[in-house]
């Protein structure tokens, strides 16, 4: 998702009490139908919202409305919405209105962050992780802080699965998002462990409360799901109010946020973070935007806690190696590295989509032995690469269907559920958020590598038809005939 942190300084003491996870009021986040709004705004209904919205979000949006951030253009508020909060339209909207506009003095990057009162301590630290402090301390400022209101909305886990148990991790077992999950976990844990004895520890007037690596995990959860991204100039931002926007597969442009120069205030100019509504909608009816139309679901699942079933988001990505031993490693690596590559490549499969570029070439040149090794060699270096986009030797485009057949089949086999089984779930219905995830992505995986796997098998049913190096070769020379028979002489 596209979006921006950024902090103001605030000039509150320090005596914070220790941090407690409860909340005044928690915020239900169990789906409920979409409620309808008036269709017009008038002056009294600025800073009306539903009477049955939760005590904080009422309490968010009066700050909103007191800061001026929520002003007589703002076409929509908050409400309680099947993906838990979200932004309802207070009146018809046209496609690409300003929806909202947030002040740059309310977002919070790493610029507000460097603007604060830690912004000393967090100067050497990765960007993500001087807004997590800054978010968990602002979170322990409790009333002291300027962000509390906002901090009181934001939910206290998603279903992202670095938020699941062990049990509910046992039901990705096999699949690329579990490894990928405990990966991230393990990250966050290590930059926890060492920001806590580089920053956290030894500055205890700035963090006088104890941090916990579950209050980390709340903060990475906060900003992997709700950061936006893509806006000029700014990496990392998160911008309150405008992150109560749900993600829709049906929104396909990214480009709805913009960051804008105009009044922000009675007096003021300053930039602003414009949202334009990437669809029509109408009165009552919910705002959505695009998160990342390049997510793969396990992407999804990981950053945001939800999935998309059929919309192309179920992918594979296959890791390919030159491997150390191989006795032609130093000239196979030469030659991926003058093609972009390395000793490792990535390809990222997408279920209907035909094999990622670049994919064939390099398993070409890593099967590549024999009596094709010649090609290895240094007067073919400049255009090698242009002879592995084409099959090389029967033996060369055998090797490398066995070895993708049977990588898919290994892969295959580590799943402890069939996609038949996976799918009667799916179809059935009842299972819960987190589970429903859990399948819908190794189904996902599963349909992919069964893809991969067909590729490569119709594959192995050409290899007599296939043409090859030699033969494209002679035939460059003349030497072939028209009926494919080598011509040893030239005929006078
Ligand atoms: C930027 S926040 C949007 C506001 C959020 N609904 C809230 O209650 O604070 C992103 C989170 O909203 C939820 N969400 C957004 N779009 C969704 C969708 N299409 N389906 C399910 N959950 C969604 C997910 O929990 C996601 O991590």
């Amino acid at each position: 998702m596209a979006s921006l942190f950024y902090l103001h300084p605030f000039t509150s003491s320090s005596n914070f009490s220790p941090l407690t996870h409860q909340k005044q009021e928690t915020i239900s986040r169990k789906p409920k139908p979409i409620l309808h709004v008036k269709s017009t705004i008038t002056s009294s209904s600025l800073t009306e919202v539903d009477s049955d919205i939760p005590k904080p979000v009422k309490t968010f949006w009066q700050w909103l409305c007191d800061e001026g951030i929520v002003t007589s253009k703002t076409l929509v508020k908050p409400s309680v919405v099947p993906e838990g909060l979200g932004l309802v339209a207070k009146r018809d909207i046209s496609k690409n209105e300003v929806v909202l506009e947030v002040p740059k003095r309310f977002w919070i990057n790493p610029d507000a962050v460097a603007a604060s009162e830690i912004g000393n301590v967090c100067s050497g630290l990765k960007p993500w992780v001087s807004v997590a402090l800054f978010l968990l301390r602002e979170k322990f400022k409790k009333d002291e802080s300027k962000w509390r209101y906002y901090i009181d909305v934001l939910p206290e886990v998603t279903d992202s699965t670095v938020f699941w148990s062990e049990e509910e991790l046992n039901e990705i077992q096999g699949t690329q998002l579990l490894n990928t999950t405990l990966g991230v976990k393990e990250y966050v844990q290590s930059e926890f462990l060492r920001v806590e004895e580089e920053v956290i520890l030894p500055n205890k007037k700035l963090f006088p409360f104890p941090i916990t690596s579950e209050d980390f995990f709340w903060a990475f959860g906060v900003l992997r799901s709700r950061a936006f991204s893509r806006l000029r100039n700014q990496n990392l931002v998160v911008i309150p109010f405008a992150d109560l926007l749900n993600h829709n597969f049906r929104v396909t442009s990214e480009d709805h946020a913009h960051e804008v120069r105009g009044a922000a205030g009675l007096f003021s100019w300053d930039y602003l973070f414009s949202l334009r509504s990437p669809l029509s909608v109408k009165a009552g009816e919910q705002v959505y935007i695009q998160y990342d139309l390049n997510k793969s679901n396990a992407d999804m699942a990981l950053d945001y806690g939800f999935i998309e079933i059929d919309t192309g988001r179920d992918a594979f990505t296959l890791t390919l190696e030159i491997s150390e031993s191989d006795e032609f490693h130093g000239d196979k690596l030469d030659i991926a590295e003058m093609n972009g590559l390395g000793e490792s490549a990535y390809f990222d499969m997408k279920l209907g989509e035909s094999l990622p570029q670049s994919m064939l070439p390099y398993l070409r040149l890593l099967a590549l032995g024999g009596t094709d090794a010649f090609l290895l060699e240094s007067i073919f270096r400049n255009s090698i690469w242009g002879h592995l986009e084409q099959p090389i030797s029967r033996s060369n485009e055998e090797l490398i269907c066995q070895v993708v057949r049977n990588a898919c089949k290994s892969a295959l086999s580590g799943y402890h559920t069939t996609l038949e089984e996976d799918e009667k779930l799916l179809k059935g219905g009842n299972l819960d958020s987190r589970h429903w995830i859990a399948v819908g992505v190794r189904a996902g995986e599963k349909k992919v590598l069964q893809q991969i796997d067909d590729i490569f098998r119709e594959r192995e049913l050409e290899l007599n038809e296939l043409e090859y190096y030699q033969e494209r070769r002679l035939k460059d020379l003349g030497l072939v005939g028209e009926q494919g028979d080598i011509i040893f002489w030239e005929p006078s």
